[in-house]
């Protein structure tokens, strides 16, 4: 390798260092009773000595940041920049899935090293992996490997490289994250997660889209333009100095598709899905960590709010609890009190206040480009401090099937846009409330094989069922209503009897 060559490529000052390690070493060796490891040596000083004389730079970027046992959000960014840009370059490649496990993505591997230009300047990127030396038995594969990759420049483009080269790979590879990454869903309802998170993960693969939803094609544009606005609206939001998220409440009778919408959403905006399991979380500080933990460009959901927490922000207690209480006060022995305290101890000590921190505390901000999604079958229940605007920005109620909404179910599960029994289906829908579950429940055949006019005669059964309970249930409910009236007139007429004999 030529002298030029090797003093651009910094080579040139690591085989200085590396003579003088190697004298370091020679006269460590000279030791008999030495009490440092002679690479130690080389590593305090021959580093030293090479950095003194080199005109070059190093930036490290770890993988993993050593606080949080976190991936490092740089860190991948500067992966997928490379994966972009080095493929090409490198010798040696490593192949991953790419998005929706149709591709494959190829990187540079470890032990590499690419070069790129960048507006004049020369930039050396290098990726490394260290193992550990203490051979430590670990139950996850690989945990004890460090990877990090290296940037060598000149030190004359120091401000290029803080100023705009690190910027521009970061952004380049958030995108190119953004374009070849497998969308995930996370939940906290598992084990930890290999890297250490509290989320554990797959990847997301739902097939709901707005286009499959079943619901007014009005209310459909106007949240779809919603959520388009908000992914185009970073500098908005950074103009009016609000975090970039946004809170949206799915509400309705369940069948009704807001799960379904959820991840329409997901899929309509590319985001990563968090599924939130608030009955687990222990405390607020646990729920804090979680938070942390997500990254941006995800949808954080909790679904049934409300039966996570009730109005006062401890948790709601289930059949099963009410039962052992009310055992407890039968029995009343110190056996089951102490078992109550433990699991107590256990249970959630998630608060109100706890989780409007979680929404829109300074904490939320982190990462940006977050939706939080809270979803439940009866919103009158939720403390309105937890629903106000500005929390949860857009209240979307989702309700019963219209017919707007089960052209949209015809036509995906028949393929059928009109028929002359879409009529009486209209009429129908007009007079019965049946949730867009039930529907697709019908429309679905039972053999997989399309037989569009026995799936809507079924359909026709069912909403004619549904409609012959709803009249049954107003009567009872009129004859009910009526037995109130009676009694109650009875009673004053008792009244009015008792009072007279007192005068
Ligand atoms: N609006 C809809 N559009 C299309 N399909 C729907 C819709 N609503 C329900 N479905 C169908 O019914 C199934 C159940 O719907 P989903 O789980 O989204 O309801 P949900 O409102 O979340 O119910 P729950 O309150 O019980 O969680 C879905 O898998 C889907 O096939
Ligand atoms: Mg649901």
């Amino acid at each position: 390798m030529e002298i030029k060559e090797m003093m651009m490529t910094g080579k040139l000052w690591t085989s200085l260092g590396s003579t003088a390690a190697a004298l370091m070493v020679g006269w460590a060796m000279f030791q008999p009773f030495c009490p440092l490891d002679p690479r130690d040596y080389f590593n305090k000083y021959g580093h030293k000595l090479v950095t003194f004389f080199s005109p070059y730079i190093e930036i490290r970027f770890s993988e993993f940041d050593a606080k949080r046992f976190k991936r490092s959000e740089v860190y991948s960014a500067i992966e997928a920049y490379l994966m972009f840009n080095s493929s090409k370059q490198a010798k040696r490649l490593k192949a991953d899935a790419g998005k929706n496990s149709r591709s494959v993505v190829l990187s540079m591997d470890d032990e590499e090293q690419v070069t790129e230009e960048f507006q004049g300047a020369t930039f050396w990127w290098s990726s490394y992996k260290t193992v550990s030396r203490a051979a430590m038995f670990s139950y996850y594969p690989n945990s004890d490997e460090k990877r990090y990759y290296v940037l060598t420049f000149h030190k004359r483009y120091r401000d290029l490289v803080t100023v705009s080269y690190l910027n521009h790979v970061i952004e380049e590879g958030k995108t190119v994250r953004v374009t070849n990454k497998q969308r995930k869903i996370y939940t906290n309802n598992g084990s930890d997660d290999s890297d250490g998170s509290n989320w554990s993960h797959v990847v997301f693969e739902h097939p709901s889209t707005f286009q499959t939803l079943a619901m007014d094609p009005k209310k459909k544009t106007e949240i779809m333009e919603d959520l388009i606005t908000f992914k185009k609206s970073k500098d908005y939001y950074k103009k009016i100095g609000k975090a970039w998220k946004r809170g949206y409440l799915l509400y309705g009778p369940p069948g009704t598709g807001k799960s379904s919408m959820i991840a329409a959403i997901a899929n309509l905006l590319d985001y990563d899905v968090y599924d939130l399991e608030l009955t687990i979380v222990k405390n607020n500080t646990e729920l804090r960590k979680l938070l942390i933990e997500t990254s941006g460009k995800s949808i954080i959901v909790i679904e049934d709010i409300d039966c996570s927490l009730d109005l006062t922000g401890q948790r709601k207690k289930n059949k099963k609890e009410k039962e052992k209480e009310k055992k407890e006060g039968e029995a009343n022995s110190d056996a089951i009190k102490e078992e109550e305290e433990k699991r107590k101890d256990k249970e959630s000590k998630v608060t109100l206040s706890g989780l409007l921190n979680f929404i829109d505390g300074l904490w939320s901000a982190i990462g940006g480009e977050r939706l939080i999604i809270f979803t439940t079958n009866c919103v009158d229940q939720l403390d309105p401090a937890l629903i106000r605007r500005g929390r949860m920005d857009k209240h979307i109620e989702m309700s019963y099937c219209s017919y707007e909404g089960f052209k949209v179910l015809a036509k995906n599960y028949l393929d059928l846009e009109s028929d002359p029994l879409f009529d009486t289906i209209h009429g129908l829908l007009n007079d019965t409330e049946i949730t867009p579950a039930d529907v697709a429940e019908n429309l679905m055949s039972k053999t997989f094989e399309v037989n569009a006019k026995e799936c809507l005669e079924a359909l026709i059964s069912a909403l004619l069922e549904a409609k012959e309970r709803a009249r049954l249930k107003a009567d009872e409910a009129m004859a009910a209503a009526k037995k109130v009236g009676e009694t109650s007139t009875l009673t004053q007429e008792d009244e009015e009897g008792r009072e007279g004999i007192v005068d």
